[in-house]
């Protein structure tokens, strides 16, 4: 099947500006892998820009009611302002009034204090949003941080979903937190799309076989 069209939007992007690359990377689970994302790639407007207007499109689809949209720090917090941003074009009238909030790494003891910048979270529904899921360390400490302000979690939208088991493990680490958490956790691009886009012509049949290799070997199926 035909990749949609934001889909293939971004994937085009992301081979533009080499943030989707094709060839042989180490992992932090020591695989080999045939293909490698880094959204810290995006750092040109017009990348910047597909990739807001990716996490924007991801998110309407995704139909989930939120009042706030939440990065972590840090990769998170360009994630998070750049997607409000870009959902209002979307649909003014709904999107109009979303807020966004980040948290800090380390407390600040002056000025306004705390850990969260931006819009309170107590109350309020609020979207995780981020780069990639790797163990899902980071999400859970996002879900621990949201929740002692008392905020609720309703989702997560990450870039790219590699659906692919954890080491020693039968499930994927997005999988697992879907489990755990009971929530909607949305890619943009899952691998599946990314051998759907690799068929469209946007790898070569070399890369096309590799990715289609590893998927066999450490594919994940939640
Ligand atoms: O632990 P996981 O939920 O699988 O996610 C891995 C996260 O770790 C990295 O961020 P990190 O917390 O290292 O902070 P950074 O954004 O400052 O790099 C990376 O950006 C992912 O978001
Ligand atoms: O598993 C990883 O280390 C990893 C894979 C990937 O595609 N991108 C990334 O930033 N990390």
């Amino acid at each position: 099947m035909a990749l949609e069209p934001y889909k293939a939007d971004f994937l085009r992007a992301a081979l533009s500006g080499n943030a989707l690359r094709f060839g042989t990377f180490s992992l932090k689970s020591g695989r080999q892998s045939p293909y490698f994302f880094n959204a810290g790639d995006f750092y040109r407007a017009d990348l910047l820009e597909a990739l807001a207007v990716a996490y924007a499109k991801t998110i309407h689809t995704s139909n989930v009611s939120f009042d706030v949209i939440f990065g972590p720090a840090y990769k998170g917090i360009p994630l998070a302002t750049a997607a409000t941003l870009a959902l209002r074009p979307l649909d003014p009238e709904r999107y109009n009034k979303i807020e966004y909030s980040f948290d800090r790494k380390e407390a600040k003891d002056h000025g306004e204090g705390g850990t969260i910048v931006g819009a309170p979270l107590k109350g309020r529904k609020v979207l995780v949003v981020d780069d990639v899921v790797s163990a899902g360390t980071a999400k859970r400490e996002a879900i621990a941080k949201i929740r002692a302000q008392g905020g609720e979690v309703v989702g997560i939208v990450v870039a790219v979903d590699r659906q692919e088991t954890l080491p020693d493990r039968e499930g994927s680490a997005i999988g697992e937190l879907r489990k755990e958490f009971g929530i909607p956790i949305i890619a943009i691009l899952t691998l599946e799309d990314i051998i759907a886009g690799a068929r469209d012509g946007f790898a070569t049949e070399d890369d096309l076989k590799r990715i289609q290799e590893y998927k066999a070997k450490y594919g994940a199926s939640d």
